[in-house]
């Protein structure tokens, strides 16, 4: 069996409340996957759907139908701590670290395998220093995680997650706070850990120009459905155009790039 993520008949959205009826449907007859060993980006415009639907496939809000299944398995039937094991996800949300400096907040990935006594093994510490080289981190693990500016917290929340070693790694706009540098080198990253480690890794972003140069696959949320397919796929089909396009802004599909519209 191939190992993947697979979306089937899913609906989300969120219900509401008393004196309205009916469930509020964001996008529905959903039917994608995503494979180990490869980065999708999840692309949409600005209230399509995007964080509704990682958020709807990792079990923090209930799907309103269908099946998210992790190499086969529901994930909404997982025990809640094998769900902590195998999926990792880093959100938009604020994190309020309190005292902790990076390294310790980077260690809490491995809360999900914590022993009685709360140490960490030596094959653990080596992982952690690892990963925190791997995303530059290092040089200020050992600083408070509240004193760092955005991007490095960032960082060490995407540490975090990779710290737990998961089979399927969902990230909601990492890119969001990395100055262009950093934006390049996260996807460059991202696509080779999921290669190196067999990781599925589903990343929203607007960086729309970016993920189309460096993601394995694409699902383009709009309009309360769910396309997919390669980059190539999406552009020549004029899925991408028809999506971003504006009045004032024109997408090439040689360059994959857009641009203003010359009258
Ligand atoms: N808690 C909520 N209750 C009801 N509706 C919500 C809730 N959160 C979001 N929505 C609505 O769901 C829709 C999709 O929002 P969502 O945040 O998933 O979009 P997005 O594609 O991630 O947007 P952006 O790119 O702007 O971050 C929006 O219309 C939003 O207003």
């Amino acid at each position: 069996m191939d190992r993947l993520l697979s979306l089937s008949g899913v609906a989300v959205g969120y219900r509401q409340h008393r004196l309205r009826t009916g469930p509020a449907i964001i996008a529905d007859g959903i039917g994608v996957d995503a494979r180990a060993g490869t980065v999708t980006a999840l692309l949409g415009p600005n209230g399509a759907g995007k964080s509704t639907l990682l958020r709807s496939i990792v079990g923090l809000q209930p799907l309103l139908a269908g099946r998210a299944t992790l190499n086969g398995q529901a994930i909404d039937h997982l025990p809640a701590p094998v769900r902590a094991r195998r999926l990792a996800v880093v959100l938009t949300d604020r994190v309020d670290a309190g005292l902790l400096t990076a390294r310790e907040v980077a260690q809490l990935g491995r809360h999900p395998y914590a022993r009685l006594t709360g140490r960490l093994s030596a094959r653990e510490r080596d992982l952690v220093d690892g990963v925190l080289h791997r995303l530059h981190a290092h040089p200020w693990a050992d600083r408070r995680f509240a004193e760092l500016s955005d991007g490095q917290r960032q960082r060490v929340l995407l540490a975090r997650a990779l710290i737990t070693e998961p089979e399927l790694l969902i990230l909601d706009e990492p890119t969001s706070f990395l100055d262009v540098g950093a934006r390049v080198e996260l996807m460059i990253l991202l696509r080779e850990l999921a290669a190196e480690q067999g990781l599925i890794v589903v990343v929203s972003t607007h960086e729309v120009e970016l993920a189309l140069r460096t993601a394995d696959a694409a699902w383009l949320i709009d309009d309360g459905t769910v396309r997919s397919g390669t980059p190539e796929e999406l552009i020549t089909s004029g899925a991408i155009a028809g999506v971003f396009e504006t009045p004032a802004a024109r997408f090439d599909p040689e360059t994959r790039t857009f641009g203003p519209v010359i009258s």
